[in-house]
């Protein structure tokens, strides 16, 4: 029983067509027809066109399909036998005014190929990644591609050399040199199916390869077209293939590696118009800046902050789009960037020039650098937190302030107070709470309603707030009660004590100024305690209470007043503030009085004498001036006081001047560095000199070394003008205190006195007496006075004269007494009273 064979028959001549009989023609035809007889096959001819042929093979409905290229992608659906059929390739066929003479000619070409072959498959892999931009025309057959380009309808068409040779030039076409590579051309089957039918096309192929002249050698050399038949030998068309096929792998490579630069070029391209896009969407901003301090890269945020598009935020610095200061404090970290290489992040507040507004970001900046650790930028993200800080701040505010006042509230004063005493344990300077509560102002709030309440609390507030220094802390705790802390006072208790006091009072009288309120003046006092940061052990919160109980004691001492909240310091207070009192009183009563002090030569002759004053006390009989003058100087009573000697003096100088006995007496007046300070003093005491006439010449001012210590300049120009108007200059307690040499030498001085601490000790110390000797060369090589105080013994006196001094006071010749003692001493001395001097130590 013959086999039947169903065979797919298409067009295309010289490989397969169907013959006018109905049988399979052209190469694979033939050989089909001649395979079929010796096999004893029944070919069943299906005619169809390309595409069908292959869908009815692959569904079964054909068991052979002649002429099917081999190729990885089509062995999965169909079967092949081993040995090729034949070896077939392509080019491409053109008009000849075309000249496609390399694959660029190709570019914006339209090219004709068979549907579903091997060669559309191929240009549909290589056109997309090469820029040629052709365009494929799908055909169902040869025919057809090559109608379209002889209509002008396609520029080339794909077609296999046999088919193109033989018909090429019936369409006026022509083969161009660009060529596909080779195939190997098969009898294809169904998959899986008539393994037969190919084993036997194998079995035949295989014996007519062996035979020189075989039925399949002269089935070639007939379908070949009419030129090529006989003078060129099929083995250089192998040669000529194979030559092109390398020149087509060799295009195809490099077509390959255009391909994938391309490829990259376009990745790059995408991924950074990708980035681009993520940049400018997210809302932070964020820029590039070079080692210059260039914007390398701004994104969208950025530019829309400056104003600007890109490119001109790109290469300019941050001093084009903000002030100065923003621009430099910027600059600031991003050196520290640049230059260190630390990742910076910091809060930066920005004033914007284009804007006029301030904006405040968080900024992490990081160094950027080169594969071998140099830095060549840095890359910030800025986040806009102005909402953010302006809550944090009002929440900050809320927290921690008086909403009426502005001032601190109890929160903050006992943080501040709480970091104060830590910090007090490090350091010894004192500090103090000053508990402030208004006299009265209950009744105010009463009698004028809460709103003028408020305005007196908020009056107040600023009164407080301008008394303070910036690094006090002004609170107020509620109603009317506010504190102030005061920190980095004297660690010397007295000195701390002063400053409290000076401020405490400064603050009462302050408050007590009249306020107005409705349009009228209200007098509303305060009342003060005060509670020193050294006296607590425990909280602060018990500190607070402390002052708060020395404000009750203030209220129930009649209130406007201050109590602290340590009995010992507040008796310390009370007996100053009493005796401050009762010096006023004393002054207003002419309660002091002047005693003198005889000055004699070395020949126990009166030279004049020291004033010395003293207080008259109604209780507490005569006080001695060390008692009161601190605090005459301390209180500022020393002016009218110290006015007072030296009108008193100047008035005895006067006096005695109209006497000859005591007219050639001088009287020295010590004048206290407050005094002398004063802008008015040389006018007051040329006023006194004028108004009570005496001798200019007479009058010696002792100051003391203490004077020295501050604006010696301007202390000459004083004494200077006193000087002219001859008025002497003598230098008190002279070695107790910091006069140096080149101080000394330029002080329009007359008299060094020795103080008497080294007169005391001079037989007794080597020391002192080195002093004193020291002190005497001194004013000898100034060409000064020198007069010892103190003197309270012959043998002192002898020592001193021994030294070289000339000039004496103490009680060895006198001590203080009313002008009248000093006359009568001086009578008594004239008799030959006063103590006798050494005859050796009388000036030759
Ligand atoms: N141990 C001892 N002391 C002697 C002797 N001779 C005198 N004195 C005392 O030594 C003091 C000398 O006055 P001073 O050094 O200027 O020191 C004075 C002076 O600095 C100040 N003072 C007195 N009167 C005035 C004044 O009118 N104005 C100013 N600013 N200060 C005055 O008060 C200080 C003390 O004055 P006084 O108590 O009067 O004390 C006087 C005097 O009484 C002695 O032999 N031995």
């Amino acid at each position: 029983q013959p086999r039947d064979v169903r065979v797919g028959v298409y067009d295309n001549l010289p490989k397969i067509a169907l013959s006018h009989d109905g049988q399979p023609s052209g190469i694979f035809g033939e050989l089909l027809v001649e395979m079929a007889r010796q096999q004893d096959w029944r070919l069943r001819v299906v005619p169809c066109d390309w595409q069908t042929c292959l869908s009815l093979l692959q569904r079964g409905e054909l068991d052979l399909l002649p002429d099917v290229a081999y190729s990885e992608e089509r062995a999965k659906r169909f079967d092949f036998h081993h040995i090729p059929a034949l070896y077939s390739w392509s080019q491409l066929y053109s008009r000849k005014n075309l000249e496609l003479l390399s694959p660029e000619d190709l570019k914006d070409r339209r090219i004709a190929v068979l549907e579903g072959s091997i060669q559309q498959d191929y240009l549909l892999g290589f056109l997309p990644s090469s820029d040629l931009r052709a365009t494929l025309l799908p055909v169902a057959s040869l025919d057809q591609g090559f109608a379209l380009v002889s209509s002008g309808l396609a520029d080339a068409a794909v077609a296999n050399k046999q088919f193109g040779d033989r018909y090429a030039g019936e369409y006026g076409l022509f083969g161009t040199p660009l060529m596909f590579p080779p195939l190997r051309m098969f009898y294809a089957t169904r998959k899986g199916a008539n393994a037969d039918l190919l084993g036997a096309i194998d079995q035949q192929l295989r014996a007519w390869e062996q035979a020189p002249d075989s039925f399949y050698r002269q089935t070639l050399q007939r379908w070949k077209p009419e030129g090529l038949r006989t003078q060129v030998p099929p083995a250089i068309w192998w040669g000529l293939a194979g030559l092109i096929a390398l020149l087509l792998t060799t295009f195809g490579g490099a077509m390959l590696l255009r391909r994938q630069v391309a490829e990259k070029t376009w990745h790059l391209r995408a991924s950074e118009a990708r980035l681009n896009t993520i940049l400018d969407s997210v809302e932070a901003y964020i820029y590039i800046k070079d080692q210059q301090l260039r914007y390398q890269y701004a994104n969208r945020k950025v530019c829309e902050l400056f104003g600007k598009r890109p490119e001109e935020v790109v290469g300019h610095t941050d001093e084009e789009f903000f002030d100065a200061a923003t621009a430099h404090n910027l600059q600031n970290n991003d050196r520290r960037v640049l230059e260190l290489g630390e990742r910076v992040e910091k809060e930066e507040t920005n004033h914007n020039l284009k804007t006029d507004g301030e904006r405040t970001f968080l900024s992490v900046k990081l160094p950027l650098r080169h594969p071998d650790g140099s830095i060549y930028a840095l890359c910030g993200i800025s986040t806009d937190i102005t909402e953010h800080k302006r809550n944090r701040d009002e929440i900050h505010r809320l927290a921690f302030y008086d909403p009426l006042t502005g001032l601190a509230n109890r929160r903050l004063l006992l943080d501040r107070l709480q970091h104060a005493l830590v910090r007090r344990s490090r350091r010894c300077g004192e500090g103090a709470l000053l508990f402030i509560d208004l006299d009265n102002f209950k009744d105010l709030n009463d009698t004028f309603g809460h709103d003028v309440g408020d305005q007196l609390l908020q009056l107040v507030a600023q009164r407080l707030g301008g008394q303070a220094r910036t690094e006090d802390t002004v609170a107020r705790l509620g109603g009317d009660e506010f504190v102030v802390m005061i920190e980095d006072l004297s660690a010397r208790p007295d000195e701390a004590l002063a400053q409290i006091e000076n401020v405490a009072s400064k603050t009462l009288q302050a408050l007590a100024e009249p306020y107005t309120l409705l349009g009228r003046q209200h007098i509303c006092t305060a009342s003060l305690g005060i509670a020193l940061l050294s006296e607590s052990r425990s909280s602060v919160e018990d500190l607070l209470k402390r002052a708060d109980l020395a404000m009750y004691e203030a209220k129930s001492a009649g209130r406007n007043t201050l109590r602290f909240f340590n009995p010992e310091m507040q008796a310390r207070i009370t007996v100053r503030t009493t005796l401050e009192s009762e010096l006023r009183k004393g002054l207003q009563h002419n309660d002091f009085v002047l005693h003198y002090q005889p000055q004699v030569d070395h020949r126990g002759r009166l030279l004049g004498a020291e004033v010395l004053v003293r207080w008259q006390h109604p209780s507490r009989g005569l006080v001695p001036p060390m008692e009161f003058i601190p605090a005459a100087e301390r209180c500022g009573l020393i002016l009218p006081l110290g006015q007072w000697v030296l009108r008193s003096a100047c008035q005895q100088l006067a006096a005695w001047a109209r006497n000859p006995e005591w007219a050639g007496l001088s009287l020295a007046v010590n004048v206290s560095a407050r005094q002398f300070h004063h802008p008015d003093f040389v006018n007051e005491v040329l006023a006194v000199l004028e108004e009570t006439g005496a001798n200019p010449l007479r009058l010696e001012l002792e100051l003391t070394e203490s004077l020295l210590v501050e604006d010696v300049d301007a202390l000459i120009v004083k004494m200077n003008q006193l000087k002219n108007k001859g008025i002497q200059f003598s230098l008190d307690d002279f070695g107790t205190g910091y006069s140096s040499l080149s101080q000394l030498k330029r002080l329009p001085l007359n008299q060094l006195k020795i103080d008497r601490s080294f007169v005391h000790d001079l037989q007794l110390s080597s020391n002192d007496a080195i002093i004193v000797r020291t002190i005497i060369a001194l004013a000898n090589s100034l060409e000064l006075a020198v007069i010892a105080e103190g003197v309270e013994t012959p043998e002192q006196r002898d020592a001193l004269l021994q030294l070289g001094c000339h000039r004496f006071q103490g009680y060895l010749f006198g001590a203080p007494r009313v002008v009248g003692h000093l006359q009568d001493w001086s009578s008594a001395a004239r008799l030959g009273g006063a103590p006798p001097l050494t005859p050796d130590a009388i000036e030759p």
